[in-house]
């Protein structure tokens, strides 16, 4: 097998920041290596690797840089960045990617010390396998390199850039600190939207023209909402400058909609460790997921599209009926799931599936209240997905933290959670456990569990919200004020009334309880 021997130059010299091994940076999740370290894994050691974990068996350094990746963390590696690496072991040498980190030094001076190389590691009750991708041929640091960014994005090379940005990351409110920033500094940005509108901007002056726009975050319609961020921050340009770059990005830039589905926990130093014990690769930050991943892309390139379907992508004309069956199934299950997990002192997925009155709750919220509403998805039969699902979400062998599924709820649960229960109130369904899950999601909002023990609260909204919350107890009208979350649930007052039921209820005798009630449950089985 031929491993990768020669390291590749292209805007940066990850080689250069490779021998200076300096402390891991105060984001790592790594304490115990908040010190200096020896790298280990590095193209030079990939040979010594044993058989254990699959390396590259194609020349890293053939690959042209024409995908840049904004915001390098654990589904990217997973996800984006390994389908790419499979097209690069078909023989395909167009589409390496370039990682564009904006807000995690630990992770920038880890996988510059590693020349890019990292394990993915997959893991079901059947076993486990590694691999080490080498599809990610550099990486740059937004802080520290600011003008290569610029010049990478304004590279002709650039072809497509994609970006797990988090559902927080599209936000461009002209009151936003960050989004003043990149108007008051267009040619310094720090958002995503910024970046992409000054490469944008740059490429139409030089007549490089666009590139394709392709967001691998969980939006609904991750293309319009990665369109509209770039066109909100356009318009608020243009209004500065006079220029109308508003236009030319509409009529030349593409934005697909994409489906991306693969649970990847955040990686712990004890999984680390975990991982170099079992496969014997030294890898400061492997990432661990579960082996089903899938992508459904739409074909909408403004540029060259990668040929991804050699390795399994799905490009189709329309992604809904897959995004809205995926979003409202995994994450409105996830959202579900984590939020009354959490609540009942529990710490992983595996762990809350176990307990027979949160797996009947997940199955019966699926198939009873969400499946029904879904859209026919030709050739995908909706029960056997549940299955598939709630097995996924049970994997115990990633040890999938529920507070990884607790993040950014304001940005989450409307899509996942309340998209349901808005249409089963329309259809005159059966709603209750979809009310369950947005109680769990209310009461986790004061930040502590029922026994009072701290929960952290990661939302951009947490301090607003965790107010609200703590003011109306278990009366939820105070927090369906906030109408740009909520819509009009405010004004149903069975709905209301319902709902403080649920969080009386989960007071007085605590989640499990609240559950079984709601289900109807068998005491005994409890
Ligand atoms: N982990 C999964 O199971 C999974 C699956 C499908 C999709 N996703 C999506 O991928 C995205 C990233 O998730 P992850 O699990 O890799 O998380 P992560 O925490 O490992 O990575 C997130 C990255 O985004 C950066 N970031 C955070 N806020 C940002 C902002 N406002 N602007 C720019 N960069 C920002 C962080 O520094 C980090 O590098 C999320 O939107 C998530 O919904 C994750
Ligand atoms: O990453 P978030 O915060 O959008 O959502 C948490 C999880 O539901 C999500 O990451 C899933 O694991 C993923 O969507 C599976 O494909």
């Amino acid at each position: 097998m031929e491993t990768a021997t020669r390291h590749h130059r292209s805007t940066s010299d990850v080689s250069q920041n490779r021998q200076t091994n300096t402390a891991v940076a105060a984001d790592s999740p790594f304490p115990s290596l908040g010190r200096t370290v020896p790298s280990v894994l590095t193209e030079s050691t990939v040979t010594k690797l044993g058989d254990r974990v699959e390396t590259p068996a194609y020349d890293r350094h053939a690959l042209t840089p024409s995908v840049v990746h904004l915001s390098v963390g654990g589904f990217a590696r997973a996800h984006p960045i390994l389908y790419f690496d499979d097209l690069a072991a078909t023989g395909e040498t167009g589409w390496g990617v370039i990682g564009v980190g904006m807000r995690s030094p630990a992770m920038g001076e880890v996988l510059r010390d590693q020349d890019g190389l990292y394990t993915v590691v997959e893991r079901d009750r059947d076993g486990a396998s590694a691999r080490l991708v080498g599809a990610l041929i550099d990486y740059l640091y937004l802080p520290d390199q600011p003008e290569q960014v610029a010049d990478l994005l304004a590279s002709p090379n650039t072809r497509l850039v994609t970006l797990t940005v988090t559902s927080e990351g599209y936000q461009t409110r002209p009151d936003m600190t960050t989004v003043r920033h990149d108007l008051a500094t267009p040619g310094n940005p720090v958002t995503a939207a910024g970046l992409l509108v000054a490469a944008l901007r740059r490429r139409r002056a030089e007549g490089t023209g666009p590139f394709t726009v392709l967001s691998c975050d969980n939006l609904d319609d991750s293309g319009a909402a990665t369109r509209l961020a770039v066109l909100e921050f356009t318009g608020l340009l243009d209004a500065q400058t006079g220029e109308d770059l508003t236009s030319w990005v509409r009529e030349n830039v593409t934005f697909p909609n994409g489906m991306v589905d693969r649970i990847t926990p955040t990686t712990s130093p004890e999984l680390r460790d975990q991982i170099e014990g079992e496969f014997g690769v030294p890898d400061r930050w492997p990432v661990v997921t579960e082996p089903f991943r899938q992508w459904v892309v739409e074909d909408d390139f403004c540029t060259e599209r990668p040929p991804l379907e050699r390795v399994g992508v799905q490009v189709v004309d329309d992604v809904t009926p897959w995004k809205v069956m995926k979003g409202r199934l995994l994450n409105g299950g996830h959202c579900a799931l984590g939020y009354l997990g959490v609540l009942a002192a529990l710490e992983t997925t595996d762990q809350a599936m176990a307990e027979p009155v949160l797996s009947e709750y997940m199955s019966r919220l699926l198939r009873e209240e969400i499946a029904p509403l879904l859209p026919e998805l030709p050739g995908q039969d909706t029960d056997e997905y549940v299955t598939t699902t709630l097995d996924r979400i049970a994997n115990p062998a990633i040890g999938d933290s529920l507070l990884r599924l607790c993040r950014r709820g304001s940005t989450k649960v409307p899509h996942h959670v309340l998209s349901s229960l808005g249409e089963a109130r329309v259809a005159g369904r059966p709603h209750r456990l979809l009310l369950a899950a947005l109680a769990g999601w209310l009461r986790f909002l004061r930040g502590e569990d029922m026994e009072g023990r701290p929960l952290t609260v990661e939302d951009s909204r947490a301090e607003d919200l965790r107010r609200a919350a703590h003011a109306g107890g278990d009366d939820p009208t105070t927090l369906l004020g906030f109408r740009d979350i909520f819509g009009d649930l405010a004004d149903d007052a069975d709905l209301v009334a319902e709902l403080g039921d649920l969080l009386t209820r989960a007071s007085r005798d605590g989640i499990r309880s609240m559950l079984a009630a709601v289900l109807d449950f068998d005491e005994e089985v409890r």
